[in-house]
C-alpha cells in the first residue's frame, strides 16, 4: 500500500462534485485560446483536474490523482505564505511583449517561450531583447524550448541568446541524453539547463537528474501526482527546483503553491503566476500576482463564475467520460 496514495473516492462522489470549465485565455498560449479544467468541490477544498486534451489516460490519470490527493487528503506543512512568481511570456511578437510583462505586476523574473515552431530564431531573439528591454538588466531572464531544437539548434540559439544573460533555458531539448550531450557542450557559456517534460512525462522523474542532464528541475504537482507525491521525488535529488503549473485555473494554482510552500529552500521564482495569462477564472479572488508573488492559501469557487464558463453539453460528457477512465485506472 503507496502511503501517499490518498483512498480513491467513489465515481459518483468524483462526479457528484465536479465542474468542468472553459476559460477564455487573455493570450494565444501553448496554440490555445482557452483553457478547458475540471474543478471539484471537494471536502477538504477545491481542487483540479486539468490534463492537456491529448495525454493520454495513463498520463492523465496521475493528474487525476493529483485532484484527488489535493480536495481529500490533508496537505503537508507549510514553510511560507507567499511564492515569488515570474511573468510567463507566450510567443507572441516582440511588440507585445510590454503588455504581457505590464500583466505580471512586481516579478524581477520573466519566462519567455521560445522555438515556437512557426516562427524563426529571429523571433525569439527580438522577444528576448523586448523582455530585457522592460525589465531592465537586474531582470532574471528565462527562456523555454519544449524541446522544439535538436542538440545543434539549441547550441546555436543559446550562444545568439547568451548577452541577454539567461538564468537558465528550460528544455531545450526533447531528450535525456541530448540534454546531457547540450549540457557538455555549453559549459563555457554558463547557462544552466532546466528539464521540464523530463520530469513531468518521464516514467522516471529522476532519470535526468542522475545522468547529470540538467542542473535545474522543474516540478509540477498535478503530473506528479499530486503535493505529496512530489514532495517525495524531489527530495530524494540533490537538484534546485522550480515549482511550476500548467496553465491552470487559481484552484490548481493553489495546489502549485502549496507545494512551493512545503519546499525547503526554494531558490528560484516559480511558474505559478498565470493566472495573469486568463481572461477568466472560477473564483473571485483568484491567484493574480501581487508584488512579484502569490499568496499560499485554498480558493474559494464562485458558483456564479462555473456557470458563466460552464463547458458546452459535448464537452462536460468528453470530460466526464476522460475521469471515468482514469478514476477506473486508479481504482484498479
Ligand atoms: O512556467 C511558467 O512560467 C508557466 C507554465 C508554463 O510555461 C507551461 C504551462 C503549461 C504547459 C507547458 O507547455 C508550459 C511549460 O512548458 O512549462
Ligand atoms: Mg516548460
Amino acid at each position: 500500500m503507496d502511503p501517499l496514495a490518498a483512498p480513491v473516492p467513489d465515481i459518483e462522489e468524483l462526479l457528484d462534485s465536479a465542474h468542468v470549465v472553459s476559460l477564455p485565455l487573455a493570450t494565444r498560449f501553448r496554440g490555445i485560446t482557452v483553457r478547458e479544467a475540471v474543478v471539484f468541490d471537494a471536502p477538504l477544498r477545491a481542487t483540479e483536474f486539468s490534463p492537456f486534451a491529448e495525454y493520454d489516460d495513463a498520463e492523465a490519470s496521475t493528474w487525476l490523482r493529483a485532484a484527488i490527493d489535493f480536495g481529500w487528503a490533508e496537505q503537508p506543512a507549510v514553510l511560507r505564505g507567499r511564492i515569488p512568481v515570474n511573468a510567463t511570456v507566450p510567443a507572441v511578437s516582440a511588440d507585445d511583449v510590454p503588455a504581457i510583462l505590464a500583466r505580471f505586476p512586481g516579478c524581477r523574473t520573466a519566462k519567455v517561450k521560445v522555438a515556437e515552431p512557426s516562427q524563426t530564431r529571429d523571433d525569439d531573439v527580438a522577444r528576448v531583447r523586448a523582455v530585457r528591454d522592460v525589465m531592465g538588466p537586474e531582470g532574471r531572464i528565462r527562456v523555454d524550448a519544449n524541446g522544439g531544437w535538436n542538440v545543434d539548434e539549441a547550441e546555436h540559439t543559446i550562444h545568439e541568446l547568451a548577452p541577454f544573460d539567461l538564468e537558465y533555458v528550460e528544455q531545450p531539448c526533447a531528450s535525456v541524453e541530448e540534454l546531457g550531450e547540450l549540457r557538455a557542450r555549453i559549459r563555457w557559456m554558463g547557462v544552466p539547463i532546466a528539464a521540464d517534460e523530463s520530469v513531468r512525462k518521464a516514467a522516471d522523474p529522476l532519470a535526468v537528474a542522475r545522468a547529470g542532464a540538467a542542473d535545474v528541475l522543474v516540478v509540477k504537482a498535478q503530473p506528479l501526482g499530486g503535493v505529496r507525491r512530489a514532495l517525495a521525488i524531489l527530495e530524494q535529488t540533490g537538484l534546485p527546483v522550480v515549482i511550476s503549473s500548467a496553465l491552470d485555473t487559481s484552484v490548481g494554482l493553489a495546489m502549485g503553491a502549496r507545494l512551493a510552500a512545503a519546499v525547503p529552500g526554494l531558490a528560484f521564482d516559480c511558474g505559478l503566476g498565470t493566472a495573469a495569462l486568463l481572461a477568466a477564472d472560477v473564483t473571485d479572488d483568484p491567484l493574480l500576482p501581487v508584488e512579484g508573488a502569490i499568496p499560499v492559501r485554498d480558493v474559494a469557487l464562485s458558483p456564479e463564475l462555473m456557470s458563466r464558463h460552464v463547458a458546452d453539453a459535448e464537452r462536460t460528457a468528453w470530460w466526464h467520460e476522460r475521469i471515468r477512465r482514469c478514476h477506473h485506472l486508479l481504482a484498479r
